[in-house]
């Protein structure tokens, strides 16, 4: 018995000649099939039996596959459900996407199509496809245009491939927040995993698209296959139909090799597209064209490859704006917008500041090594809390990575933080900020080293007025900046190590001789039982 024997098939459709055709189809697959003509007629084997998947036709004599589809969600049957809809009819397939069906198939259905979304409907492996390209499986991202024509490094824009040992870990659980905002945007998350239907996440910048979109992958059932995040708006123009389809050898100057392109990488997993918005409008066809057809047509060759996507885009820009502006398709958008997910500004759900910080800290903390992990004083939690953060999640990210390098002791307080927005007289964090997460004092409560309940902490509610908006600060000599920040990271590590400089060097992967080397740069020696630290012009190089 073959391993696809295992699966059962029912096929609903009122045509003999297609039944049959798909019935032959998929018993030489080894699927076990069993066909029916009408809603009631397959309702009535449903009763009897359970199947891996229910493939039906959406007009039937007797109702709609729609119908059958309410009826499968209603009764929480377990079988997977694709809907075959007459051609060009995206509104149909919209709406059986949003009925719960896995997927759809578009009339007249290619057989090699209608293979491989079963086969992905029952959670088979697709065929393997060759090699990923090149800069795909170094994962590495280069926004570097060669401004040539020619496409010198392929892989632009390309983010990230999800690592085989993070796959299917990972991204749901770093999402912090428990604001109803984020509650919303996980039972979104899980509610969309199950299907192929495809996600629009819209947000802010740094508002965490990204992460949504991993957890969408890593939740559904593609999490063992690949997951190919691409940022649309770092790609040249003239290279997008061949990073996105990839090329056949000699198909132009520079092209020495067959690549594939970022939709057969992504085969069987999940395509991310990041600034979905900034893709021009030639290319907006050509990816429409791509999803609908299920297939890519590499630059210079002939024939199609057929492909097996889920893709999940991203946009911080007013998509439906953009149609009405004639920037952006309809119908690409129609298609893409299927399922959109919200991820608001960290401004509109302050109630997770606390908690981010939390992790955030934790995590900044685990992966410097350090043994103590830096908390913030009352004061500089109230202190965020009257920032806009028009950067977002990312934004606080970058923030506390800088707080925890530049503060010496293992608090962080105001000036730690280097907010461009000045400090309030000394106050309690507003009420907006009550913290949702357990102040219970342990490693990871970021208001103190004492357990402290927020009624202490927070003698009277003051309301969050609108904070100043202002622009995140840049260091105006970003050298002497950093030397700052190395210095403040050696110092504190030759504290932690009681001056012992290979321990502590030891502790930061560098040896002696490096760490030798950065100290006399930066000034700093051990002197006893302590550190004097030169940070003027004497520091040679
Ligand atoms: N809810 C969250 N919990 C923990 N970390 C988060 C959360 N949201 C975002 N982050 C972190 O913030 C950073 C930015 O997130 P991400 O890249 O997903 O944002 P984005 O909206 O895709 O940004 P952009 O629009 O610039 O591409 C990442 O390091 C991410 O892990």
């Amino acid at each position: 018995m073959s391993a696809t024997s295992l699966h059962s098939l029912l096929v609903v459709d009122d045509e003999p000649d297609l039944r049959t055709l798909y019935e032959l189809t998929l018993l030489r697959e080894g699927y076990e099939v069993e066909t029916a003509g009408s809603v009631e007629e397959a309702w009535a084997q449903l009763k009897d039996r359970t199947y891996s998947a229910v493939i039906t036709d959406m007009r039937l004599p007797d109702g709609s596959g729609l119908d059958l589809l309410r009826r499968l969600e209603q009764s929480g049957r377990s079988e997977r459900a694709i809907v075959i809809t007459a051609y060009g009819s995206a509104e149909n397939a919209v709406q059986a996407l949003k009925s719960g069906a896995y997927d759809y198939l578009t009339k007249p259905v290619d057989l090699k199509v209608f293979r491989s979304v079963v086969s992905a409907a029952l959670g088979r492996s697709p065929a393997a496809r060759g090699a990923a390209p090149n800069a795909a499986s170094a994962g590495v991202s280069s926004a570097a245009g060669t401004g040539s024509g020619v496409p010198a490094d392929f892989g632009l824009g390309l983010r990230s491939i999800v690592p085989r040992h993070e796959r299917g870990s990972g991204a749901l659980r770093r999402m912090a927040g428990q604001s109803a905002a984020m509650q919303q945007v996980r039972a979104l998350v899980d509610k969309v995993a199950r299907s192929m239907a495809p996600v629009l996440v819209q947000g802010e910048s740094g508002t965490g698209k990204e992460l949504v979109a991993r957890s969408i992958h890593q939740v559904s059932s593609r999490a063992a296959q690949p997951f190919i995040a691409v940022n649309c708006s770092a790609i040249p123009e003239q290279l997008l139909e061949a990073e996105f389809f990839g090329y056949r050898k000699g198909a132009f100057t520079g092209a020495a090799e067959d690549r594939e392109g970022f939709f057969q990488a992504a085969h069987g997993g999940t395509l991310f597209l990041d600034e979905i918005g900034d893709l021009p409008l030639s290319m907006q066809s050509k990816l429409l064209r791509a999803i609908q057809e299920r297939a890519v047509r590499p630059v210079g060759a002939v024939a199609e490859v057929a492909v097996d996507v889920r893709i999940i885009s991203a946009t911080h820009r007013d998509l439906a704006a953009e149609v009405a502006e004639g920037r952006f398709r309809q119908d690409l958008f129609y298609r893409l917008n299927v399922i959109q997910i919200r991820v608001p500004p960290l401004r509109e759900r302050r109630d997770d500041l606390y908690e981010l910080c939390a992790r955030m800290l934790e995590r900044i903390a685990g992966e410097a090594g350090m043994a103590v992990m830096p908390r913030l004083t009352p004061r500089a939690l109230d202190h965020l809390a009257h920032y806009d953060f028009p950067g977002n999640v990312r934004e606080l990210e970058n923030l506390l990575h800088r707080a925890v390098a530049l503060s010496s002791a293992s608090q962080i307080d105001i000036e730690d933080l280097e907010l461009p927005i000045a400090p309030r007289a000394r106050g309690a964090a507003p009420a907006a900020f009550m913290p949702a997460w357990p102040g219970d004092g342990r490693i990871g409560d970021p208001w103190s080293h004492e357990p402290v309940k927020p009624a202490t902490v927070l003698p009277e509610p003051v309301v969050a007025g609108p904070a100043p908006l202002a622009e995140p600060a840049v260091p105006q000599d970003l050298v002497a900046y950093l030397d700052e920040v190395e210095r403040a990271v050696l110092v504190r590590a030759l504290e932690r190590h009681r001056y012992n400089r290979t321990a502590a060097g030891a502790a930061m992967g560098l040896t002696l001789r490096q760490m030798r080397y950065r100290m006399a740069r930066l000034g700093i020696q051990v002197a006893g039982e302590g550190l004097t630290v030169d940070d003027g012009d004497g520091a040679g190089d």
